[in-house]
C-alpha cells in the first residue's frame, strides 16, 4: 500500500491516466465511465478501505468498563514506560478518557509549573490532573509571531489522538471537559486559588498562579459558570524528569536570530553533542517536529525526558500553542527535518499511509466521542492534511539529495 501510495503522489497533476491491463475487468462499457473515473473509483475504494482499517484500530469506546471493575485511571498509571505512555490498542484507554472527563473533582488548586494558566485537580480515586482552560472559540485565528497567543485547550486533545495515530504514544491521556466553576471548583478550591476568583459581567473568572498570571487582567472567564478545558492525566508521582533546551529553540526576540536560523549546517553541530550522537533523542526530535508542524506548534522551547533513563522518549506533552492559524504553515517548525534530512522509517511509513486526507478522516472519527467534539474546524483538518504532504515532499527531496539509506533510519525505538 505504501509503495502504491507513493507512486500516486508522484503522478504529475493533470496527466491523463492510461488504462492498464488489470483495469479491463473493472471497465464496464455499459456505463458511461471515463478513464479518469475508473482511476478515481479505484483510488477512492482503496482510500476508504485504509480509513476504515485505521478507524477499526484506533476508535475508542468511552463507555468501556473493565469486567473485573478495575479502576481505569489506576490502570492507566501502570502503562507508563520509558518509550511509551500507553498501549497502542487497549479498550482501557476509552475507559480512562471517560473517567478524566467525568469523575468528581475532590480538590482544586493553582497550577504547579509552567508559564500558562492552569489548575491542578484531584479526581475521585486520587488521580491528579491538569486542567487547561479554554481561551478562544474554535474558529479564532491567531496572527503574529508563530508562538503568539494563549493556549488552545482543544490542541491538547488533538495532540493525544495524533500521537496515537502516529503510533508515537508519547502524549499523556487527555480528555475535553466542561466544568461548572461554581459547582465543581469553588467548593473544593484551596484558598490560594479561591482568592484569584472574580466576576466580569455575568461570568465567573479566575487568574490562578503562574508566571503570566498575576492579576485579573490575566484571568480566564467561564461562560456564566461553565468553562471548557483539557483534562490531562498526571504521570505517576514517582517519575522524575530531566529538562533539556531544545536545540532548535527560538530566541523569542525579533532582534535576534538563533544559530539554526542562520546556519544551514547546524545539524552537524547538534549531531556532535553526546546527547544526540547516539540514543533515540535526535530521532525523537524529528518525530516531534513532524507532529508539531502538522498542528502548528512553534513553541517547543524545551523538552523533558525521564530522569536516569538512557532510552527515554522525548515527552511530547504541551501542545497548547498549536492550531493558531489554519491558513499559515510555519515551515520553520520543520527545521530539524530539513536540516538533518533524517526520519525514522516507522514515522515515514505512517505518514505515507495517512496522506490523501486519510489523516483528517481518521482523526475526525476517533475524536468524535470527546465531550468537546468537534475539536477542530474544517480548516484545521485541511491544514493538517496539507502539512503532511509538505513533510513527505521534504523527505522526498532529502532522499534525492542524500539517498534513502541516509535519510530513512531504523533504530531500536522505531
Ligand atoms: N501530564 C503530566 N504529568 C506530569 N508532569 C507534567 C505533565 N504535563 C506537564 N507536566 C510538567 O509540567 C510542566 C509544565 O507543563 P506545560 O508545559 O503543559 O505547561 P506550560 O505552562 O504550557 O509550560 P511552558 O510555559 O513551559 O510551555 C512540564 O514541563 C512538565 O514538567
Ligand atoms: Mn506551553
Amino acid at each position: 500500500e505504501i509503495q502504491e501510495h507513493k507512486a500516486e503522489r508522484e503522478v504529475i497533476p493533470g496527466q491523463d491516466y492510461v488504462l492498464g491491463e488489470d483495469d479491463a475487468d473493472e471497465f464496464n462499457p455499459a456505463e458511461v465511465v471515463t478513464k479518469k473515473n475508473v482511476t478515481l473509483n479505484r483510488k477512492e475504494a482503496k482510500r476508504s478501505a485504509i480509513v476504515q482499517r485505521f478507524i477499526e484500530m484506533y476508535a475508542l469506546d468511552w463507555n468501556y468498563t473493565y469486567p473485573d471493575g478495575k479502576d481505569a485511571l489506576k490502570e492507566a498509571a501502570t502503562w507508563v514506560q520509558p518509550r511509551s505512555l500507553h498501549p497502542e490498542y487497549d479498550p482501557g484507554i476509552g475507559a480512562a478518557l471517560h473517567d478524566l472527563a467525568s469523575r468528581r473533582i475532590l480538590k482544586a488548586d493553582v497550577g504547579f509549573k509552567g508559564t500558562q494558566l492552569k489548575l491542578t485537580l484531584e479526581l475521585e480515586g486520587g488521580q491528579r490532573v491538569i486542567f487547561k482552560p479554554q481561551w478562544f472559540e474554535r474558529d479564532h485565528i491567531i496572527t503574529g509571531r508563530p508562538y503568539d497567543g494563549a493556549d488552545r485547550h482543544n490542541a491538547e486533545m488533538v495532540g493525544f489522538h495524533l500521537s496515537r495515530l502516529m503510533n508515537y504514544r508519547r502524549v499523556p491521556l487527555v480528555a475535553g471537559r466542561t466544568i461548572d466553576l461554581a459547582r465543581d471548583i469553588i467548593p473544593v478550591a484551596t484558598d490560594q486559588l479561591l482568592k484569584t476568583f472574580f466576576r466580569k459581567d455575568s461570568n465567573l473568572c479566575f487568574y490562578g498562579k503562574c508566571m503570566y498570571c498575576k492579576s485579573e487582567a490575566d484571568g480566564v472567564c467561564a461562560k456564566g459558570t461553565k468553562m471548557e478545558g483539557a483534562v490531562v492525566i498526571f504521570l505517576p508521582p514517582q517519575f522524575e524528569y530531566k529538562k533539556h533546551r531544545h536545540p532548535w529553540q527560538r530566541t523569542y526576540r525579533d532582534d535576534k536570530k538563533a544559530r539554526w536560523e542562520v546556519d544551514d549546517a547546524y545539524c552537524s553541530l547538534v549531531k556532535k553533542v553526546p546527547l544526540y550522537r547516539e540514543g533515540p533523542l535526535l530521532n525523537d526530535i524529528m518525530d516531534a517536529c513532524v507532529f508539531d508542524y502538522m498542528m502548528g506548534n512553534a513553541d517547543r522551547h524545551h523538552y523533558e525526558t525521564f530522569k536516569d533513563e538512557p532510552d527515554s522518549m522525548l515527552m511530547m506533552w504541551d501542545s497548547g500553542k498549536s492550531f493558531g492559524n489554519p491558513y499559515h504553515d510555519e515551515r520553520t517548525i520543520l527545521a530539524p527535518l530539513y536540516q538533518c534530512c533524517r526520519i525514522r522509517r516507522s514515522t515515514w511509513e505512517r505518514l505515507q499511509l495517512l496522506q490523501e486526507g486519510i489523516l483528517s478522516d481518521v482523526l475526525k472519527s476517533i475524536m468524535k466521542q470527546d465531550p468537546l467534539s468537534p475539536l477542530l474546524t474544517e480548516a484545521h483538518f485541511k491544514a493538517m492534511d496539507r502539512r503532511l504532504i509538505d513533510i513527505l515532499n521534504i523527505i522526498d527531496k532529502c532522499i534525492l539529495n542524500h539517498g534513502e539509506d541516509y535519510v530513512i533510519v531504523k533504530d531500536r525505538y522505531s
